[in-house]
């Protein structure tokens, strides 16, 4: 890693990586404080050091994990900022974009959670996979509503993050029941909504999220159990508006089969992707800070809240080649 990323970013790269700080909006928000904290701590000697230093902060935080968008979307909002001429002012300009982006990030979450609660009636049962912050921001606006709402919680293969969604959802007084990930179709009879996060949505209104829920969205219209995103605007994918494809990310295959049991199994080919595309006719509704959305529209959300703003999030306009 480049030298002059600071300690601290240094960790929060790792712990990104190796998903200690995990979850889209999570690893949105600890990039930004760690950028804020590479400014505090610079000793660059000019504005164009400066300006290097952030880039270079920047770039090992997105090369951490490829696949949620929310890391180079807070990169890019971060270092859009950097509007000054001189070191101090620089310093400020981080400082209070990354302020504000963790005070906007709050702010969506808690207005998508109001958003989404609209669409939960009371009595309703929720089935989730996986754990996201956006999802439960949703069921946590319901309950306070006063609804009773009650979860069918997947566990969530390989590394069973729907143990963390049922140990929220207890805290928020929600009963739940937790499946293997198998059983979810047995059970799609007996719940209202399917209810997922986002990790990115796509400019066709694809959503990209945990391993299992493509296959849960397809069962899950078989059934007429409407499928429900929750994902603010910060996971809208700026670069598929122009034909990118989203990187879908492969971990190590020890989160699968350790190698004891993989030399007892003869040593077979492993995969672990962590992310699937369901693609948008799957989808009944979008949830966003912004009210909720057919998948099919968002692109024009998109358009409104990103232009042609498409960059690597480290470039600067007259300086793109360079990272
Ligand atoms: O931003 P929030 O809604 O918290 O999470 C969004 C998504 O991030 C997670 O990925 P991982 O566990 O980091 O691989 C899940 O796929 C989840 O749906």
């Amino acid at each position: 890693m480049d030298d002059r990323v600071h300690p601290e970013v240094r960790r929060t790269a790792t712990e990104i990586d190796t998903m200690e700080t995990r979850g889209a909006a999570t690893i949105a928000d600890s990039a930004a404080r760690a950028l804020r904290t590479q400014a505090t701590e610079s000793d660059a000697a000019d504005a164009e050091a400066f300006r290097a230093e952030l880039r270079a902060a920047a770039r090992a935080l997105y090369e951490t994990r490829p696949t949620a968008v929310s890391l180079p979307n807070a990169l890019r909002y971060v270092l859009r900022g950097m509007s000054s001429t001189t070191v101090e002012g620089l310093r400020q300009n981080v400082v209070e974009s990354a302020d504000e982006f963790c005070a906007r990030l709050e702010r969506a979450q808690a207005d998508l959670g109001e958003v989404g609660a609209n669409r939960l009636r009371d009595g309703d049962t929720i089935m989730t996979h996986c754990h996201s912050t956006d999802a439960l921001a949703c069921v946590e606006a319901a309950v306070e509503q006063g609804k009773h709402i009650e979860a069918v919680v997947k566990e969530t293969r390989p590394r069973n993050q729907g143990h963390i969604t049922a140990r929220r959802l207890d805290e928020l007084g929600v009963p739940v029941t937790l499946i293997v990930d198998s059983a979810a179709r047995r059970y799609l009879n007996d719940v209202d909504h399917v209810l997922v996060g986002a990790d990115a949505v796509a400019a066709d209104g694809s959503v990209v999220n945990k391993i299992g829920t493509s296959g849960l969205a397809v069962n899950a219209r078989d059934r007429g159990t409407p499928i429900m995103v929750a994902a603010q605007t910060l996971k809208l994918h700026p670069g598929t508006m122009t034909g990118h494809t989203v990187d879908i990310e492969m971990r190590d295959t020890a989160e699968v089969v350790d190698d004891e049991t993989l030399a007892e199994l003869g040593n077979p080919t492993v995969k672990n992707p962590a992310f699937d595309v369901t693609p948008p006719r799957y989808v009944d509704a979008i949830v966003t800070e912004r009210g909720q959305f057919p998948p099919e529209s968002i692109v024009i959300l998109m358009r409104e809240l990103f232009g042609e703003g498409t960059s690597e999030p480290w470039a600067e306009p007259e300086a793109r080649a360079e990272p």
